[in-house]
């Protein structure tokens, strides 16, 4: 798959662009995912850059099925990405010595994808999982959603939450009991564009109303324009829409996730960071303590694959049915085998517990 690193100038932003973010490319490969550098947002005004806008729209969330891939590819890709449940056993005696620490994305791992976001309800047996899970494992929901919404969908306290792309970080608030000396949390590195996202979303709101189908939806330290339940011949309308609004805004920048264009502050957090930030004020800095799992299916979450392959230590898990371009080194298909591999996690803790009830019962109590 194509993929090129691009340094914009402009606003210092390095971005890595999978296939058609810029002007003249080719269209993007099905699964590979765009960044649209603010060069493409600014310097143009409508023609071909428009189009390829419209190409990496249509490659932000790939239509194609696994059966229309090549054979080689679909070999390739579950030699490279295979899948975490036929890889438990790998996994965990990777993890032997140290404590996993769980990272989830919500939409598309913990839920399934629908057209309305606010629709978007992970279901009780999942809920039920994920509660057993944190009650072995630290874990954390890293999301793009504003934080208040991804919590009024998980309803668990007892979990981490990492809202706006990592941008809203919020602890349990009775503190972690894994550790001692796992800090307290609530950190908000981007809250001085709070009013310049919030006149944004206004203005996107405006602009855009015009469009049938669209949905603009306030994450708080981002904003998200749907486009999902909008006519294809009408993406060319609405990407000249939005970047009409955010070429007036320099510190602000665009990304992709599945039918949604992504806007948020220019600054150097993503969920890659978030991952650190967190593992940190768990008190799990030192690479030797801790071992990280990291599920999620978006562009967004390859900034987190990308951290704990650099830093060589846990695994990233994708979430997807189709090959993609990703830094993950594991896949599952969809939320319900997220599920199973998340039951499977507490089923081989609970046991291990049983050949040291002494630890168990610390932990339950
Ligand atoms: O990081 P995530 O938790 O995966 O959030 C990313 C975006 O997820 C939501 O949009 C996606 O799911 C919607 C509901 O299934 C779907 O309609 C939409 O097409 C997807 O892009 C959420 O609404 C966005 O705000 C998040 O940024």
């Amino acid at each position: 798959m194509t993929k090129q690193n691009v340094s914009d100038p402009k606003s210092g932003v390095n971005s890595t662009m999978y296939g058609a973010a810029v002007a003249m490319q080719p269209p993007a490969p099905p699964g590979s995912y765009i960044n649209i550098s603010r060069k493409t947002l600014v310097e143009t005004n409508g023609g071909p850059r428009i189009n390829s806008w419209v190409d990496s729209m249509r490659a932000s969330s790939p239509t194609h099925h696994m059966s229309t891939f090549l054979s080689e590819d679909k070999t390739s890709w579950m030699v490279h990405h295979p899948s975490a449940l036929d890889m438990f056993e790998d996994i965990i005696s990777a993890s032997k010595g140290k404590q996993i620490v769980m990272f989830l994305d919500y939409d598309g791992t913990l839920s399934p994808i629908v057209d309305d976001p606010d629709q978007a309800f992970m279901s009780d047996a999942m809920r039920g999982t994920v509660r057993k899970l944190a009650r072995y494992f630290p874990t954390a929901i890293v999301s793009g959603r504003c934080r208040d919404k991804v919590y009024s969908f998980v309803q668990l306290a007892e979990l981490y939450y990492a809202g706006s792309h990592g941008m809203d970080i919020e602890g349990p608030s009775k503190g972690s009991k894994y550790k001692k000396g796992a800090q307290a949390v609530l950190f908000q590195p981007a809250s001085e564009f709070l009013p310049m996202i919030d006149e944004v979303y206004k203005e996107l709101l405006d602009k855009t109303k015009s469009t049938e189908g669209v949905r603009v939806e306030d994450n708080k330290f981002c904003v998200s324009v749907h486009f999902r339940c909008v006519d294809e011949k009408k993406w060319g309308e609405l990407a000249l829409q939005v970047r009409s609004v955010l070429k007036e805004y320099p510190k602000l920048r665009l990304s992709q996730g599945r039918k949604v264009l992504e806007i948020r502050p220019i600054i150097k957090w993503d969920k890659g960071k978030a991952l650190e930030f967190l593992l940190q004020s768990l008190g799990y800095a030192s690479c030797a303590d801790a071992f990280p799992i990291y599920i999620g299916d978006d562009r967004t979450d390859e900034d987190a694959f990308k951290v704990l392959r650099e830093r060589g230590q846990g695994f990233g898990i994708l979430v997807s049915k189709t090959p993609k371009d990703t830094h993950a080194s594991y896949s599952l298909q969809e939320p319900s085998e997220v599920m199973t591999f998340l039951r499977r996690l507490v089923v081989w803790k609970r046991l291990s517990f049983k050949r040291h009830p002494k630890i168990h019962k610390q932990l339950e109590g």
